[in-house]
């Protein structure tokens, strides 16, 4: 069976980091399980296939929906991602874990209730925009509208970054999955982010047909736990792939400075005409952002959001930076360790 690669969310950004060898003697995999010691991958025909890690290739390197080459044995290497999404891992090893690679659009999620506001929703557009995917902010529940009529949540949701496009759907209606499929054809690859209790898991259904489980799987080992993910890519009724995995119903923001200047590029503009380039904006002589504000132009409340997701941005990324120094030291150690282990095995 000869299934297009075009399928699996190949396109000539991938087809061209391959040389004439390449094409000649290895075959294109994409994949949907990131385990320990191996990967589960789905080939051209759409089959899934376990390949072991050996040599250089290590699980925390891979994302799932990352394309990789094989040999029909071995994971040869893996491709330039075109988008990826990380997470800040938990735990005193802070680093920035591998959540999904290669997605094209993300699905924003809120609902015409209490979870909607415009802060989260920016935390969000930022990490997509960082990561270069689409941002498409959907809201749930248009059929049940909380605090205000159902429109106005649209309207809302519209005003806070106009590269964004707004689908106001009630998620158990086929009608208003169908209007979300355009995202969702062949060789397109979504994921969906939001809240606890959005609809996450209805828009999954509707989209795929499939009950989705996203319990995470715990491999134990020597040192400790280390968290996978069970089967994560999953085909949409229209041809595309949905990613899910408990990274991504958990992502925080870090390391996203680029999706925060995108979303706010109007104050990113000011800021920089300020007098000084260390401004904090609350109240120094020749502060551009806080001209604009007191002439009317700027939202002081946007203003506010803005600063605190730069400084929260800071501080994750801070930290994972920080444990980067920490952990190079403790690697040093783990390495020498090992080829002693593995000098010992006769390895
Ligand atoms: N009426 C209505 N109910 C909805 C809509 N979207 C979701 N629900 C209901 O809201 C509840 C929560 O939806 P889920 O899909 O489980 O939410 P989730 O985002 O997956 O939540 P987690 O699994 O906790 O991440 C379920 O009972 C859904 O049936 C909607 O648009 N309209
Ligand atoms: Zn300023």
């Amino acid at each position: 069976m000869t299934t297009d690669l075009t399928d699996l969310g190949w396109s000539q950004f991938f087809n061209g980091q391959l040389d004439l060898e390449e094409i000649g003697t290895l075959t294109p995999v994409r994949l949907s399980e990131v385990r320990r010691r191996s990967v589960v991958a789905l080939t051209p025909a759409l089959e899934r296939v376990e390949i072991a890690l050996t040599g250089d290739h290590v699980a925390t390197d891979m994302a799932v929906g990352d394309f990789a080459l094989t040999d029909g044995t071995r994971l040869i290497r893996l491709l330039e991602r075109k988008t990826l999404i990380s997470r800040k891992a938990a735990g005193i090893a802070a680093q920035a874990q591998l959540i999904a690679a290669n997605i094209d659009t993300l699905f924003i999620t809120t609902s015409c209730n209490q979870d909607f506001n415009e802060a989260r929703l920016e935390r969000y557009l930022a990490i997509a925009l960082d990561a270069e995917a689409v941002p498409v902010i959907v809201i749930t529940r248009k059929d049940r509208p909380e605090e205000m009529p159902a429109e106005d949540y649209e309207t809302r949701a519209k005003s806070i970054y106009e590269g964004a496009e707004v689908m106001l759907v009630n998620a158990k209606d086929a009608e208003d999955i169908a209007r979300l499929e355009r995202y969702c054809g062949r060789g397109q690859t979504i994921a969906l982010v939001g809240s606890s209790g959005v609809g996450k898991s209805t828009l999954a259904r509707g989209l795929t047909g499939e009950e989705i489980e996203v319990g995470e799987i715990r491999e134990d080992d020597a040192k400790g736990r280390h968290t996978t993910t069970a089967r994560s890519m999953h085909r949409m009724h229209a041809g595309g792939w949905l990613i899910d995995t408990p990274g991504m119903r958990e992502l925080a923001l870090h390391d996203a400075s680029e999706g925060i200047a995108t979303l706010f590029e109007d104050i990113t503009e000011l800021a920089a005409m300020c007098k000084f380039s260390d401004c904090r904006h609350r109240g120094e002589p020749g502060c551009a952002v806080r001209a604009a504000v007191e002439a009317g132009e700027l939202d002081p409340e946007r203003v506010e959001r803005w600063r605190k997701l730069l400084e929260e941005d800071a501080r994750n990324t801070e930290t994972i930076a920080e444990a980067r120094d920490r952990g190079r030291k403790f690697s040093k150690t783990v390495k020498s360790a090992k080829k002693a282990k593995s000098a010992r095995r006769g390895e």
